[in-house]
């Protein structure tokens, strides 16, 4: 079992997870890490753990460069299971470590594993000493959990920032340099538009206060490590959690007798007449997770669905069930479908489009049955026209 070095006194002992395609509702085309670090100084730190099953990796790689039972402490940066599932299994084998949390961290962790560790609850600005370098403790409260804490090394400037700046990608190379940048930053993106965005305030505080700090390395707890490429994440960051967006619009839409579709179609050559780049996405046959990773850096989203039983398709509804959640900024958007009898559908995702802080630019459009030719083009319009809002306001 290979061991990578990231620095002097720190090691890679994470696991990679080549098999899972779906990371809670989310789809993992790629596979998923979970990293975990070794610090080994005068004393030696743990940085969180793996998911359960990989526990057993996770002690044999820790096994290849020190006795388990020698672990003075375990970070645990974030509670949730995949990263702090494998701490029962690294407790059996190192009895003496304290643990070192945020009070939500403690609670919580006693909460799912019923065990009482020697707890050492940490604070902002609390430093532990480990020899030649210490542990300085960043909590990021609701980044994305309210356990959430950041933690740097001083010496060798390695900020191991948990979830932040993370990625979901399995690969034999640790570090962002021995990786492809774009299929890191398409990863990197496809994880923030999913787990991080509601937090983008949260983001950019972080960020400006991390910014105080010199990096040389930044360690997150999926994906691989970032050396070469930090101030490219780091921008890429700024830009999502201020909720920039670009000149794209997201068309995403169900049909069921294919009259929603053929409007969609119109709108995208509409919006793509002016030179604004369009997306589709059709959503009984379109990735959820993917649809929101490109709606991240739009500034338009146009949502179709017939009616069905007075509203929308159960598959539109989901995804705007989805966004809502996701609190997405900067975005204008509307609506548009066809109908049989009383409509619905443009009227409910209208309220969804808002209650998700979704700006609604511009009236809906919505037809009977079946388009004509006078109606597709009225979608070719409506498309044109909300894109050149689109490009007025960016
Ligand atoms: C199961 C079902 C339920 C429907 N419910 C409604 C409804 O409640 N109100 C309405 O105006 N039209 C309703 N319609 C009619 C559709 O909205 C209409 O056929 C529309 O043109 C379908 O668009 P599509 O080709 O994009 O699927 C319903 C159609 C089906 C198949």
């Amino acid at each position: 079992m290979n061991t990578v070095k990231l620095s002097e006194s720190v090691y890679y002992v994470g696991a990679v997870d080549w098999n899972l395609r779906d990371f809670h509702g989310y789809t993992t085309p790629r596979g998923v890490t979970y990293n975990s670090y070794l610090i080994i100084d005068e004393k030696v730190c743990l940085i969180d753990t793996v998911k359960a099953p990989f526990a057993r990796e996770l002690l044999e790689r820790i096994s290849q460069i020190i006795d388990p039972g020698k672990i003075d402490y375990v970070i645990t940066n974030h509670i949730e299971p995949d990263h702090s599932s494998g701490l029962p299994a690294v407790m059996t084998r190192a009895p003496h470590a304290k643990v070192l949390l945020t009070e939500q961290g403690r609670t919580g962790i006693i909460k799912h594993y019923q065990q009482n560790y020697d707890f050492q609850v940490v604070k902002e600005g609390d430093v532990l000493d480990l020899g030649c370098n210490k542990l300085q403790f960043v909590p990021v409260p609701m980044l994305h959990w309210p356990d959430s804490m950041i933690s740097y090394l001083t010496g060798e400037q390695i900020l191991f920032s948990n979830d932040a700046f993370g990625q979901h990608i399995s690969t034999t190379k640790r570090f962002d340099d021995e990786n492809e940048l774009p299929e890191l930053i398409y990863e990197a993106e496809k994880y923030y538009a999913n787990i991080l965005q509601p937090f983008g305030k949260m983001v950019v505080k972080a960020i400006n206060k991390l910014n105080e700090l010199p990096i040389k390395i930044i360690a997150p707890s999926h994906g691989v490590v970032w050396r070469k490429h930090i101030p490219d994440i780091v921008a890429k960051y700024q830009d999502w959690g201020h909720g920039n967006t670009v000149g794209k619009v997201v068309i995403a839409y169900d049909s069921m007798w294919g009259s929603t579709e053929r409007m969609a179609r119109q709108i995208l050559d509409g919006v793509a007449s002016t030179g604004v780049t369009g997306k589709l996405y059709k959503l009984s046959v379109a990735d959820r997770s993917e649809v929101v990773r490109d709606m991240l850096e739009a500034g338009g989203v146009l949502i179709g669905s017939p009616t069905l039983n007075n509203g929308m398709m159960p598959t539109t509804g989901a995804l705007m069930t989805y966004l809502k959640g996701l609190r997405p900024t900067g975005k204008i958007g509307a609506a548009f479908g066809a109908y049989g009898w009383g409509g619905g559908a443009q009227k409910a995702i209208e309220e969804m489009l808002s209650s998700s802080g979704i700006a609604l630019e511009q009236p809906g459009i919505s037809l009977k049955w079946v388009p004509d030719a006078a109606e597709l083009d009225k979608c070719f319009e409506f498309g044109r026209e909300f894109a050149h809002k689109l490009f007025n306001k960016i």
